[in-house]
């Protein structure tokens, strides 16, 4: 399969806590595959910024060392390492003074490239940046922002943070990443949809029974205990990256594949998401293991009432989906890393066959691992035992179709980055999509504290409480399978 790199305008992209976690793991070793791609114009450099003393050899020495614990191991030699190593450079700056600004400017000055701040910082900082790059005059028409998430933290944080960042970038500058949309079979999701004839007709809750959105991580909370215990399963996971998921798998089609466009018709599913009653979620937190404290250990609160599991039964009042459930959950520590939606068409209202059987068709989409679709259908049994119908898959794995030789995708991150120097918004969260979402959440939320509810305990390496399980039953459906 030949490659089709698409080339960049040349630019400047300066990464505000250049030194964190989120820079180390994700975006320069992102940056680094796509420099490795051929994608990186001669005139594009990447200039680390944070408060820490170091000069821009140290900083170089510091990427490195990141590349080679983050990259896959043998993806590239010392020489292309080398090569990327002189596209940076590093200001030691304080987001909350005035220390490094001058420097930052001098840097950037009479360059005519894109430029792009990606604020990789704790979000408490996102108004001091905004702020400072303005004071500075660091900003023009070719000025972009990307923020990272969490985008405040109910409705009225993330519309004050809208507001402070729009006092100083147009909408069309803005970047709000959610890694999801940036993900190969997100975007998949869309092609099927709108790039076959086959699934479009039935898309609707005369033919769907009913979708499921799974996202299930074995990892626990890890090193980030402190943030991931003010925002919970709800917070972190459902408001933005299922959000997204449902929003996609539900829209109308949009009129073309252009950023208004789509972001219109995911806006109009959130705005007709019905109220959770509560009876239709739960919310569940991971008990000890043998290879891993519990959450409560984890976070270092023996009283915490934080869910880091959740799923929820959830309605979308429209023409097209009224009385088809979605149902959503999202957890860590469970039984396998699997992400997948499963759309769960009805039964047929008569069998030709004389048997009453539970035959449906399902379609799979596959977002990690094993990235691919699968669409389940009925046969008839092979062999001489008459007309006894059968349930196989048509399964496309990406990689398998694709071929041994198909490049690797781009990663989440550096897609959606490449994105940024286009001037791609498609894939970014408009901020009326944001605070909709939070004004969906907030409710749910108040609803816990209100009640004083402690989320139900489970099995780390299980499928989550099994409360979870009672919510379909009642029901009478069943959840599908987290395997990996
Ligand atoms: N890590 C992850 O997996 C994910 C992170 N995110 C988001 O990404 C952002 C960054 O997260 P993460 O990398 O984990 O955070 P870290 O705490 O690891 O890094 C924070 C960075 O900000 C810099 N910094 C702190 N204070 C200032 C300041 N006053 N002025 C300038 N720079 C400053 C730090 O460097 P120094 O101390 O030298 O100033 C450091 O480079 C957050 O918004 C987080 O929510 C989102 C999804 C996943
Ligand atoms: O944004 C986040 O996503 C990760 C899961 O991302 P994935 O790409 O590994 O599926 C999650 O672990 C983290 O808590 C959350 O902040």
């Amino acid at each position: 399969m030949v490659s089709r790199v698409i080339p960049v305008d040349p630019f400047d992209l300066v990464i505000f806590g250049g030194t964190g976690d989120l820079a180390r793991r994700k975006i320069l070793p992102g940056l680094f595959r796509r420099f490795c791609a051929g994608q990186m114009p001669d005139d594009a450099r990447v200039i680390g910024a944070a408060r820490s003393e170091m000069t821009s050899q140290d900083y170089r020495d510091f990427v490195a060392d990141a590349i080679r614990e983050f990259c896959k191991p043998a993806s590239f030699d010392d020489g292309q390492l080398e090569a990327f190593q002189t596209r940076l450079d590093y200001v030691t700056v304080d987001a909350k003074g005035d220390g490094g600004w001058p420097e930052l400017g001098k840097l950037m000055e009479g360059r005519d490239v894109v430029r792009a701040y990606y604020f990789s910082v704790a979000p408490s900082l996102f108004g001091d940046l905004a702020s400072r790059l303005h004071k500075w005059k660091l900003t023009s028409d070719q000025t972009r922002i990307v923020v990272e998430k969490p985008f405040g933290r109910d409705l009225a944080t993330a519309k004050a943070l809208n507001a402070s960042l729009a006092e100083h970038f147009d909408e069309g500058q803005i970047y709000r990443i959610d890694h999801y949309l940036g993900k190969e079979t997100v975007q998949n999701l869309m092609a099927v949809r709108f790039g076959n004839m086959l699934f479009e007709p039935l898309w609707n809750s005369q033919y769907v029974d009913h979708i499921q959105i799974t996202v299930a991580e074995t990892v626990g909370v890890g090193g980030r205990g402190e943030y991931y215990d003010r925002s919970g399963a709800m917070r972190d996971m459902v408001q933005n990256h299922l959000m997204q998921l449902l929003c996609l798998i539900a829209m109308e089609p949009p009129s073309k594949f252009d950023p208004d466009a789509v972001r219109d018709e995911k806006l109009k599913v959130i705005r007709a998401l019905d109220p959770v009653a509560p009876h239709h979620v739960v919310r569940g937190q991971y008990d000890a293991s043998s290879d891993g404290p519990s959450y409560r250990e984890a976070v270092e609160d023996p009283r915490s009432r934080t869910e880091s599991y959740v799923a929820m039964k959830v309605g979308i009042s429209n023409w097209r989906w009224a009385g088809t459930p979605f149902y959503l959950r999202t957890g860590k520590r469970l039984v396998a890393r699997s992400s997948e939606i499963t759309v769960v068409f009805k039964e047929l209202n008569h069998s030709i066959f004389g048997e009453k059987q539970d035959h449906r068709n399902t379609l799979s989409i596959r977002l990690q691992p094993n990235e691919g679709i699968t669409l389940n259908v009925t046969i008839k049994e092979p062999g001489p035992g008459g007309m006894r119908l059968v349930d196989v898959p048509l399964d496309m794995s990406f990689a398998d179709a694709l071929g041994a030789d198909a490049e690797e995708p781009p990663d989440a991150y550096e897609r959606l980055i490449m994105d940024v120097i286009r001037g791609n918004q498609t894939l970014f969260m408009r901020g009326d999509e944001v605070e909709a979402a939070w004004a969906w959440t907030d409710p749910i939320i108040a609803g816990w504290e209100a009640r004083g509810e402690v989320p139900k305990p489970y099995d780390s390496g299980s499928a989550g409480p099994g409360d979870a399980v009672q919510m379909l039953a009642r029901d009478t459906r069943v959840w599908r399978e987290v395997k990996p």
